[in-house]
């Protein structure tokens, strides 16, 4: 059947990655993990996550599940864009979100996390929600939690609804026509590698004109920003007094008491517009009169991601028939 569950911002101040709780095994264990349409792992802090990479994150320990199974003989190992890292072994258990269970889903347990993981005491761990090909797990890849679930829904879909320094939803199974305005285009779906790569129709900056262009990138809930080809965020910046890409900073700064335009991306016919509020990402620091942009270049990546600050300006339909397509909602 189908379900609903809260995507939480892990800080109030400004929304650098949204948690989602779940529970994992019998009895019940409930931890807080980051939904990732950029990756295909499902692995968590554990007890096999040595005790001094472990600050304040709750941990899935397999020992106290009556229905926990060792995978034997299969481990993982993943490095995502921002460096961090973490590797382990594998069981499955029972894996509940918003109300949808699978019964004997891949949980990876971390043996190694990066510091970064560390560091980030709200984040439990990672629910992949890209492609399986994708997935890390040697020598027989695993299926993601919504590969394994999709049978059991209504629609093979999944949506998200994130929403800026709120919390949103993320529903599977069906779609919510309460949570968007207008119609959903839907837009084909490039699966190889395994992202949720989709091409936009282009960009206009502020209220000036639209320029078509094909901006081939990735639908990614587990980036924060949004990283585009260099010369859509110059012709952004541009337009922004005292606006600069810091070597220092690792990106575009701007004076925080500048004035910014909205950036509106193409999506076939329709189009979305992320408002400039959600594009001042944040101060450098607490209190700082200098802050960091939410738009950035992906020139660096390899590949464009249209992250969080794109997709809480929409409401967005992963559609996993076959084939896959991606659908995009004003909201
Ligand atoms: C543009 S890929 C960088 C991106 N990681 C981010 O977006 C992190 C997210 C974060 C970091 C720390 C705490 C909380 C959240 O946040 C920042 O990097 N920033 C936010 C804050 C800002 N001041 C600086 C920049 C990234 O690897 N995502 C992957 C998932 C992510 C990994 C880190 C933990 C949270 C989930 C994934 O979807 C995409 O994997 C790849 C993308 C492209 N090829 C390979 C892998």
């Amino acid at each position: 059947e189908n379900g609903s569950a809260a995507a939480i911002p892990i800080d109030p101040r400004f929304d650098i990655a949204y948690v989602t709780p779940v529970t994992i095994g019998t009895p019940p264990q409930t931890l807080y993990l980051d939904f990732d349409t950029g990756s295909s792992d499902l692995w968590v802090f554990s007890s096999h996550t040595p005790e001094s990479q472990v600050r304040g994150q709750r941990i899935y320990s397999p020992e106290k599940s009556s229905t926990a199974k060792l995978l034997a003989g299969h481990t993982w190992s993943i490095l995502y864009g921002d460096g961090s890292g973490s590797l382990g072994n594998v069981y499955t258990d029972n894996f509940t979100v918003g109300g949808v269970t699978v019964t004997s889903q891949a949980v990876q347990t971390a043996q190694q996390v990066s510091y970064s993981f560390t560091s980030q005491s709200e984040i439990h761990g990672l629910v992949g929600l890209g492609f399986s090909t994708l997935n890390t797990v040697f020598p027989n890849g695993q299926l993601t939690f919504f590969d394994n679930a999709k049978s059991t829904l209504d629609s093979p879909v999944f949506t998200a609804d994130l929403k800026w320094k709120k919390e949103g939803t993320y529903d599977f199974g069906f779609i919510d026509e309460t949570k968007y305005t207008g119609e959903i285009t839907y837009l084909p779906v490039q699966t190889d590698p395994g992202y949720w790569t989709f091409t936009s129709s282009g960009y206009a900056v502020g209220d000036g004109a639209f320029h078509p262009a094909s901006i081939v990138g990735i639908a990614d809930t587990g980036t924060s920003l949004t990283y585009l080809p260099a010369e859509v965020v110059t012709s952004y910046w541009g337009q922004v007094d005292g606006a600069v890409d810091s070597d220092y900073y690792g990106g575009y700064v701007f004076p925080c008491s500048s004035k910014l335009p909205s950036f509106t991306f193409g999506v076939g016919p329709a189009n979305i517009t992320i408002p400039a509020s959600y594009i001042n990402y944040a101060q450098i620091t607490e209190g700082s009169p200098v802050c960091f942009g939410g738009l950035q270049s992906s020139s660096w990546l390899g590949v464009n991601i249209w992250g969080d600050v794109a997709l809480k300006a929409a409401f967005v339909v992963f559609n996993g028939a076959n084939p896959p397509t991606i659908g995009w909602a004003k909201k």
